[in-house]
């Protein structure tokens, strides 16, 4: 019988055990800055990975959730707080865990075996059990036939399925994912997740647990077992919730549709404010992260929200599916939307107030102004920008300027982010200008005129 396909009692014994497998305690990481200060990414976290369960860590972008992912697997020390697998210390990459991740990471200079034999290689597994098992796990994960072609001959969604081989071939206990649907188109997805799902369920695959990070709320729901939501900064476990859906489950249940839209309003409601709130989370300081929404979005939303039809009130995740978002995409639209009082987010809906109502209803010059003003009142790194601009003589600064100040609180790709919204956004609302060659920004008044 084939090594991979355990035998059923065994496995149902152990899944039904729920015994720790995997275990964080009290962990914490933080990075340095380019500037030497302590980027605080991860908080107190508590989490334990039991036998027969899968796990979805649930956050939004930047809310450290691969951060965590590789704490746990042990591509990352922990600041402090620790990590342990079957009761022994996680120092580094250890058997008995295997990742898949996003992008799928083959080698395009080899062929599907042997890209699935590579983790055996390196675990030194001989050469003709090397070939049995990699030609077993191609077979389970369905891509028999594909045994010689190479990574660029494959679709997406062959592509991750390599990825699953390479990952299942090492017989592991648990599977950490990171994403692994989020390349792929929906229908392919959705494909890979229900295969996934039923080769757990009629335990064809070794693990005796799966832990899958996503930003992807119905992805949660419709996998885990338990859901972990992060917060973020810096990350800590907002809520865990039990998923006792009856599988397959059904996104049109009733109970279903409850369950995500109680996660929506945990996503989507603040928490309270800590005594003293880290930079990022803090609406008066300059490295507020600003929601990185596109101001095209925003005002659609803001237009559909002033419809006769939704009376300027909507349900999330109906939104989500009628403008076609994802939730990391929606999340930044109904941030900003609530940051600049357009809007209030309340259990689970997006409710217009009067200043989103008038910016839907004004002409591109009236929301030009609307948004200005709203900007100076909510947004500091936009008000700090001009006044630093209205302090020079020729009222010109380079963006690097900022940059060195937005790197006292947060990574240089992180200050890149911040820095470009709050330019795209004080550019559209003409409070400043900004030369993209240069890199220089200036004061609207003092750009030669066209
Ligand atoms: N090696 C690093 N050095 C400095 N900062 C880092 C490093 N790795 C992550 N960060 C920062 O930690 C924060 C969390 O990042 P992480 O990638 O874990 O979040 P995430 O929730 O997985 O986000 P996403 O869903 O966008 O991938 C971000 O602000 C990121 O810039």
């Amino acid at each position: 019988m084939k090594t991979l396909i355990k035998e059923l009692t065994k496995q149902n014994t152990a899944r039904n055990a729920g015994a720790p497998l995997l275990k964080a305690s009290n962990l914490t990481k933080s990075f340095k800055t380019p500037e030497g200060h302590d980027l605080h990414v991860l908080e107190n976290i508590n989490l334990t990975l039991h036998e027969g369960e899968i796990v979805a860590l649930l956050g939004r972008s930047g809310s450290g959730k691969s951060t965590l992912l590789r704490s746990l697997i042990g591509l990352i020390t922990p600041t402090t707080g620790s990590v342990t697998y079957r009761n022994r210390p996680v120092v580094g990459p250890m058997p008995g865990m295997a990742m898949v991740f996003q992008t799928f990471a083959l080698f395009p200079w080899l062929t599907v075996q042997q890209n699935v034999e590579l983790g055996l290689e390196t675990m030194g597994v001989p050469a003709a059990e090397r070939a049995r098992r990699a030609l077993e796990a191609i077979d389970i994960i369905g891509l028999d036939g594909f045994e010689s072609a190479y990574p660029k001959e494959l679709s997406g969604g062959m592509r991750q399925r390599v990825g699953f081989a390479r990952a299942l071939v090492t017989n592991p206990d648990i599977l950490f994912m990171d994403e692994p649907f989020s390349a792929l188109d929906v229908l392919t997805a959705e494909r890979l997740r229900s295969e996934l799902l039923e080769l757990w369920q009629k335990q064809r695959i070794s693990m005796r647990s799966l832990l899958i990070v996503t930003h992807n709320i119905e992805e949660a729901v419709i996998m885990a077992d338990r859901i972990v939501v992060l917060s973020a900064n810096p990350g800590r476990i907002r809520a865990e919730i039990p998923v006792t859906l009856p599988r397959p489950r059904n996104r049109e249940q009733p109970e279903f549709r409850e369950l995500v839209e109680h996660i929506y309003t945990i996503m989507t409601t603040p928490e309270k404010p800590t005594a003293t709130p880290l930079a990022g989370a803090d609406r008066t300081s300059i490295a507020y992260r600003l929601p990185g929404a596109s101001i095209e979005q925003l005002g659609s939303l803001l237009e559909l929200l002033a419809k006769e039809t939704h009376k300027g009130r909507a349900d999330l995740p109906y939104l989500a599916s009628s403008m076609q978002l994802e939730v990391d995409d929606l999340f930044p639209l109904t941030d900003a939307a609530e940051l600049l009082g357009f809007a209030r987010v309340e259990e689970g809906d997006i409710i217009l107030l009067p200043t989103g109502q008038t910016f839907a209803r004004g002409d591109t010059e009236e929301q030009k102004q609307i948004f200005a003003s709203q900007l100076i009142a909510h947004v500091p790194l936009v008000t700090h920008i001009q006044s630093v601009l209205h302090t020079r003589p020729d009222h010109r600064a380079p963006e690097e300027r900022f940059l060195r100040e937005l790197e006292d609180f947060m990574s240089s790709e992180d200050a890149e982010t911040l820095l470009s919204t709050a330019i795209d956004w004080g550019r559209y609302a003409e409070l400043f200008a900004y030369d993209y060659n240069a890199g220089v920004l200036s004061l609207e008044s003092e750009q030669p005129q066209a």
